[in-house]
């Protein structure tokens, strides 16, 4: 094949895998997630049904919901090791890197770790899906000097991870917008951080080296670390009147503002982000926040107006997140929690199909040099 042939940046409409899971289906404004539309998923369902149709191919029913939900829960401790490993480190370690190495450090303690066949791989994702709230909960706990929160098992699994990050039972319609925000987060085709994991994936490497690449995928901005920095900037304004100068401010030095653009939805908003901002209203109302509803608002308007860019997810998700009261440190490892499913779907695939990722590139630098001889 000649090398020269198709080189895209970015890898831009790269076509790099075949799978059942899910496409975003631009022009239809739809996020297909084996066969449902994702928005209206997160309408109907819940989380961990959403879990069921990725892992097994098919919305669980009742039964099969409360035995997903039993397993999930009989796995919710972590090693004590483990959590002696986030106490040794640093207070000023970045939440992504420290559920990096809480992820990294779990992986000795599985017994299946080699085995690459589904139905281990399913049980290993289970494990992961069940540890992985406690480590992005307890890290941060660690890191504020303050003792580990242990998990409810009374409560759902998104209630209780909720909990575990905030030490307050949610009300109902608190842990509904989280359930909903972790459907949301949960799949999402081929983002940077599942194309990491099956490229990982694609070596034979295993499904915690995949998830641990991830991580590090999804803490730079202009991936999951945008839910962050967009709540930082709305902070930074402060109020509705402030949001337009330092958006403008801001654009007038080139900067980025973070929650707008995406690569495959390009100049049309992003399905989830429109849920999100309902679910925004909904909290605002509640909480009397509908000042920060506005704020946003604008901030959407300015965009559209200046630079015709819309909202991704990122961009109401960080006030849901806030209004929430989830730490801002934490949004970040929030979403990855919630895209263990889908990056574990993914890597289950990439086992079961599987070809190595080794693409080619295009060489820049100079030939025909020759060392000095000595
Ligand atoms: C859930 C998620 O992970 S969604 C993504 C979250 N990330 C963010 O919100 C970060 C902010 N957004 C961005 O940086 C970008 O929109 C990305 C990285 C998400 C996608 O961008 P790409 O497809 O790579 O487009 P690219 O970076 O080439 O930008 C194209 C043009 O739009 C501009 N642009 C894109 N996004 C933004 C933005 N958020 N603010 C200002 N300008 C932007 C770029 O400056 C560029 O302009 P130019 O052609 O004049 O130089
Ligand atoms: O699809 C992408 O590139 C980024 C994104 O929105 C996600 O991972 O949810």
């Amino acid at each position: 094949m000649p090398i020269e042939q198709d080189y895209r940046p970015g890898l831009e409409g790269v076509i790099a895998s075949e799978t059942s899971l899910s496409f975003l289906d631009v022009d239809a404004e739809e996020i297909v997630i084996r066969g449902y539309d994702l928005i209206e998923l997160a309408t109907k369902v819940s989380y961990l049904d959403i879990v069921g149709l990725l892992l097994d191919g098919k919305l669980p029913n009742e039964a099969e919901r409360e035995s997903l939900e039993k397993d999930l829960k009989a796995e919710y401790d972590i090693p004590e090791a483990v959590i002696s490993i986030l106490k040794a480190l640093p207070k000023d370690t970045h939440a992504m890197d420290a559920l990096r190495t809480g992820i990294s450090a779990l992986a000795g303690f599985d017994k299946e770790l080699e085995d690459r066949s589904r139905e281990a791989n399913r049980r290993k994702a289970i494990r992961l899906l069940a540890k992985v709230p406690a480590i992005v909960a307890n890290s941060y706990h660690i890191k504020m000097g303050k003792s580990p929160i242990e998990p409810r098992k009374d409560l759902s699994y998104s209630a209780n991870f909720l909990y575990m990050i905030t030490g307050r039972v949610p009300s109902e319609s608190e842990a509904k917008a989280f359930d909903q925000s972790l459907m949301v987060y949960s799949e999402h085709e081929m983002p940077n951080s599942t194309f990491a994991a099956r490229v990982i994936a694609s070596t034979q490497s295993d499904l915690y080296g995949a998830l641990t690449g991830s991580v590090a995928s999804l803490k730079g901005t202009l991936h999951g670390g945008a839910n962050e920095a967009v709540m930082k900037m709305l902070l930074e304004a402060g109020d509705q009147s402030q949001i337009e100068p330092l958006i403008m401010k801001k654009l007038k030095n080139k900067e980025r503002i973070m929650g707008f653009g995406h690569r495959v939805y390009m100049k049309k908003m992003d399905p989830r982000a429109q849920l999100m901002k309902q679910a925004l209203l909904k909290l605002a109302d509640e909480k009397g926040r509908h000042d920060l509803y506005e704020m946003c608002e604008i901030g959407e308007d300015v965009m559209r107006r200046e630079k015709g860019l819309y909202p991704n997810l990122d961009y109401y998700a960080a006030p849901v997140y806030y209004l929430l009261d989830i730490p801002i440190d934490l949004y970040t490892p929030v979403f990855l929690a919630a895209r263990t499913v889908g990056i574990s779907a993914h890597v289950i695939e990439q086992h079961e199909n599987n070809r190595l990722f080794r693409p080619r590139i295009r060489y820049m630098g100079p030939r025909n040099l020759h060392p000095r001889r000595s």
